[in-house]
């Protein structure tokens, strides 16, 4: 690792910062964050530079610029980072101490400058290999629990107040499929964070690459990078000088001009107030070498953003023109092949079929089937059988009546029955158009068939004999029932079944209409019809 590069500069040099460097926090030579003047490139250089601001290693900005045994331009307490007294330049070139009160009052200005500043917006993203914790940190920074972070596909975005600064981190998926969309936020990236999983030694080669790839962008080149060597609580994490070496980071962020502090840190330790120290250090550091070069640095960002967005918007709108040439050919192409097969296109084609909604409410059925019953009465009226026809219809809603009559007594619902006693109708009406009355003798071999198919959809009872009724004398044929019978005329029907079953047929006063339908009917059969 390098030690001290910096020496103390020629009078009148320029220090202008080139490049970092990197020191050793063990050593006493380390240089400044900043100086307390916030003078962009005026890093002081020198054994002795006061306590530093933050931890861990700095790649400082004016180093090397100086060359070795060479006199400071600046004396060592300008670059402390500590408060100290003001100096003006002596007719010698050397400088000589403020009276107190002056300095005092320069400090005073300073405060009131600060303090009258607006507020700036900046953006940092956040980047670095998957599974290296940059969920856990952001949300740590943020204030939330940092476990139990899912891997981000695409980005997530952190919103915080720091001092006056508004700042915006873009935490981006590592995912290796993912990492292509990080150049999209480079432009408008005001300084970097990459975090470092500590305690993966395997994937340091596959690190160095990426932060090797993200210094390279010539979007990021230039600007301020925070490591931060995470998971430092697991067992074998590798410590902050290890991860310097195996990443190369002095040479990466030498050749890339970028300056850059590396805190190791674990972002599961706390979060909000609580969170690692190290952290809390590492993005004050950034925002203040932001702060520092502000006004360059948000000029180079409003001018990436703007070359970015036209950028953006051409490639948006040859898209647009690719896609809109793609469809005018296929639509050319169906033109062709439609005008081959004789048509005109689309346009000839059949149109969707209606769907019918099969489930309709029931009372349209109803008034649907007083409809239809009406005009077959009109029809049967009409026709010269229409006598008999009509005796039997008389016949039939007499005893529907008299059924519903009975129901009418269950359900005290006097009109609905009503529509159901049209309801019932209707089956019979089928069962007309197929079936005579069965004292007709040349029909009773259709009915018999029918009867048969219609059982073939029933469950037989066990034993027919043991639940039939023993009537002595054979109910009279009355007219057959179809499946088609309401279901809500069963209930009473199954009722007096049960009743029927258990007590004997002659303690059944109203005969079920179903068991008329059969020639030996059985009231198991029949329940087990209806249900
Ligand atoms: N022990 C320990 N675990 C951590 C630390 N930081 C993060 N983790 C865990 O590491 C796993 C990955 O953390 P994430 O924050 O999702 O990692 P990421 O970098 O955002 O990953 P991608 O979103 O896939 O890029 C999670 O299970 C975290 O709980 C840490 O400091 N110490
Ligand atoms: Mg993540």
């Amino acid at each position: 690792m390098g030690g001290a590069r910096g020496g103390p500069s020629a009078p009148g040099e320029r220090q202008h910062v080139d490049a970092g460097f990197l020191r050793r926090p063990a050593t006493p030579a380390r240089v400044p964050l900043c100086s307390s003047a916030g003078v962009p490139g005026r890093g002081a250089v020198g054994p002795s530079r006061g306590r530093r601001r933050c931890r861990g290693w700095e790649l400082g900005r004016t180093a090397f610029a100086s060359p070795p045994g060479s006199r400071p331009r600046l004396p060592a307490s300008e670059a402390s980072g500590r408060w100290r007294p003001r100096t003006r330049r002596g007719s010698d070139g050397r400088r000589e101490e403020r009276p107190g009160m002056f300095s005092l009052m320069a400090t005073c200005c300073g405060w009131v400058r600060r303090w009258r500043e607006p507020v700036r917006k900046v953006t940092l993203v956040m980047v670095g290999l998957d599974n290296a914790g940059k969920t856990a940190t952001a949300k740590g920074i943020q204030g939330e629990y940092p476990e139990d972070v899912a891997p981000t596909v695409g980005f997530s975005k952190v919103d915080l107040r720091q001092g006056k600064f508004e700042v915006t981190i873009f935490d981006l998926g590592g995912g290796k499929k993912i990492r292509g969309i990080w150049k999209n936020y480079y432009a408008e990236s005001y300084g970097v964070i990459f975090v470092v999983d500590s305690s993966d030694e395997q994937r340091m080669e596959e690190t160095k690459e990426t932060m090797s790839e993200v210094l390279r962008h010539p979007r990021i080149s230039g600007k301020p990078i925070l490591v931060l060597a995470n998971k430092q609580d697991k067992e074998g994490a590798l410590g902050e000088a290890d991860v310097i070496e195996c990443l190369s980071l002095e040479q990466l962020v030498n050749e890339h001009k970028c300056l850059c502090q590396i805190e190791p840190c674990s972002a599961v330790l706390g979060y909000g107030k609580k969170i690692d120290k190290s952290i809390k250090k590492g993005l004050y550091w950034l925002l203040h070498i932001i702060a520092r070069d502000f006004d360059a640095l948000n000029e180079r960002i409003q001018k990436d953003t703007m070359e970015q967005r036209a950028l953006e918007e051409q490639e948006k709108q040859e898209r647009a023109e690719r896609v809109r040439k793609l469809r005018e050919e296929r639509e050319q192409r169906e033109r062709e092949e439609a005008e081959l097969d004789g048509t005109s296109g689309l346009a000839d084609l059949d149109p969707e079929p209606v769907i019918v909604n099969p489930f309709q409410p029931i009372a349209s059925v109803i008034i649907e089937n007083e409809k239809k019953l009406e005009k077959k009465r009109q029809n049967m009226e009409k026709d010269n059988d229409g006598c008999s026809l009509k005796h039997k219809m008389d016949h039939e809603q007499i005893e529907t009546q008299s059924q519903i009559s009975n129901s009418s007594q269950r359900n005290s619902e006097f009109g609905l029955v009503e529509n159901y006693q049209e309801a019932l109708t209707q089956p019979l009406e089928n069962e007309d158009e197929t079936d005579q009355p069965s004292s007709e003798s040349d029909n009773g071999k259709k009915k018999t068939k029918k009867l048969r198919i219609k059982r073939s959809h029933r469950v037989e009872p066990v034993s027919t004999d043991e639940s039939a009724p023993k009537s002595p004398t054979p109910p009279p044929p009355p007219p057959p029932v179809g499946w088609g019978t309401p279901k809500v005329t069963r209930l009473p029907k199954l009722q007096l079944l049960g009743e029927t079953r258990h007590n004997g047929p002659g303690e059944c006063a109203w005969q079920p209409r179903a068991l008329r339908g059969w020639s030996r009917p059985s009231a198991g059969r029949v329940s087990r019809r209806l249900y």
